[in-house]
C-alpha cells in the first residue's frame, strides 16, 4: 500500500518545494513510483518539473472544486516513475470556495484514497499557510515531513505547526504521524547553521534526519530550467545531498515496515 506524506511548514521559503521536487526525483530514479501533488497555489513544484500550469487540461483546482476525477488530473512528467497533479493559478481562490462546500476538509483525502495503491509514495507540497488547502493535505496523509531552514528564527512558528498537527489528529486524522524533520540550506561556515542544527535536534529529539541539505546555488538554479537537481547537475553537492537523503528515507521506511521503529 502506498504511503502519503505532506511536506509542510507554514513558514515560507524553508525548502518545502525544493525538498519535494528533489526527493521525489531521487526516489523515482531509485525505482520507486511517485506521485507529487501540488496544492500550493504558487505552483512552484509544478513548474519545477517543467510543467506549464497554464496549459494543463486539469489541475488540483478542478479536482477539489469541480469534482474532476483524480485520474484525469495526473500528468505524466516523461520521467520514469514520476507523476504530478499540477497546481494552477485558480487554486488561490479555492480556499474561499471550499469554505461553503460539503466535506470541505476531506475532499483531497477522498480523491487520493482512490490512487493510493498505484504508487509507492505520494508527496503533497503544502502552501505556507494554515488554511483549508493545508487542512485538506494533513487530513489526506499518513505522515508529515517538516523542512526547517538553518537560519535565524528557524524554530519560529514550530509550536503553532505542532498545534495544527495535533488539532488535525484530534478532529480529522487520528493516525497522522511525524515522518521526520529535514534541515535545509545549511552553511557549515557559519556558527548560526551549526547552532540551529543543535536546537532543532533538541526540540524534535529522535525525529531529525541525519542527512542535512546544504545551501547550494545549483539547487536554486535548477527550477528555472524545469529540472530536478539530478537532471540539472547530478554531481553537485545539492544532488549528492538529496540522493543521500532519499537513501536515508528509504532505509528508515524499511525499519518502519519491519516494525523496528
Ligand atoms: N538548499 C538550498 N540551497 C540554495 N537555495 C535553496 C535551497 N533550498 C531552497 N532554496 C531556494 O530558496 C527559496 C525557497 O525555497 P523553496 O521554494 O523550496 O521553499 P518553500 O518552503 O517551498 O517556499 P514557499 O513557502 O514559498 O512555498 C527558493 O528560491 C529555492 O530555490
Amino acid at each position: 500500500m502506498g504511503k502519503v506524506i505532506a511536506i509542510f511548514n507554514q513558514k515560507g521559503g524553508v525548502g518545502k518545494t525544493t525538498t519535494n521536487v528533489n526527493l521525489s526525483a531521487c526516489l523515482a530514479a531509485k525505482g520507486k513510483k511517485i506521485l507529487v501533488v501540488d496544492i500550493d497555489p504558487q505552483g512552484n513544484t509544478t513548474s519545477g518539473f517543467g510543467i506549464d500550469k497554464n496549459t494543463v487540461p486539469f489541475s488540483m483546482y478542478d479536482l477539489l472544486i469541480d469534482n474532476v476525477d483524480i485520474y484525469q488530473c495526473i500528468v505524466n512528467t516523461s520521467r520514469e516513475n514520476l507523476f504530478v497533479i499540477p497546481s494552477s493559478v485558480q487554486l488561490a481562490g479555492a480556499e474561499i470556495e471550499l469554505t461553503g462546500m460539503e466535506n470541505r476538509e476531506k475532499r483531497l483525502k477522498n480523491a487520493i484514497d482512490k490512487v493510493k495503491d498505484d504508487y509507492d509514495y505520494i508527496f503533497i507540497d503544502c502552501p505556507p499557510s494554515l488554511g483549508l488547502l493545508t487542512i485538506n493535505s494533513l487530513t489526506a496523509v499518513d505522515s508529515v515531513m517538516i523542512p526547517i531552514q538553518c537560519e535565524y528564527y528557524a524554530l519560529e512558528g514550530v509550536s503553532q505547526l505542532m498545534n495544527t498537527i495535533e488539532l488535525v489528529r484530534e478532529n480529522l486524522n487520528p493516525k497522522l504521524e511525524i515522518q521526520g524533520v529535514v534541515l535545509s540550506m545549511f552553511d557549515g561556515r557559519t556558527n548560526l547553521s551549526i547552532q540551529v542544527v543543535d536546537e532543532v535536534k533538541k526540540y524534535f529529539k529522535g525525529n531529525v534526519y541525519t542527512t542535512i541539505i546544504p545551501r547550494n546555488v545549483r539547487l536554486a538554479e535548477a527550477p528555472s530550467y524545469g529540472q530536478s537537481i539530478i537532471e540539472y547537475d547530478p554531481k553537485c553537492k545539492g544532488a549528492e545531498a538529496y540522493s543521500e537523503f532519499a537513501d536515508e528515507f528509504l532505509y528508515l521506511e524499511e525499519d518502519i515496515n519491519e516494525g523496528v521503529i
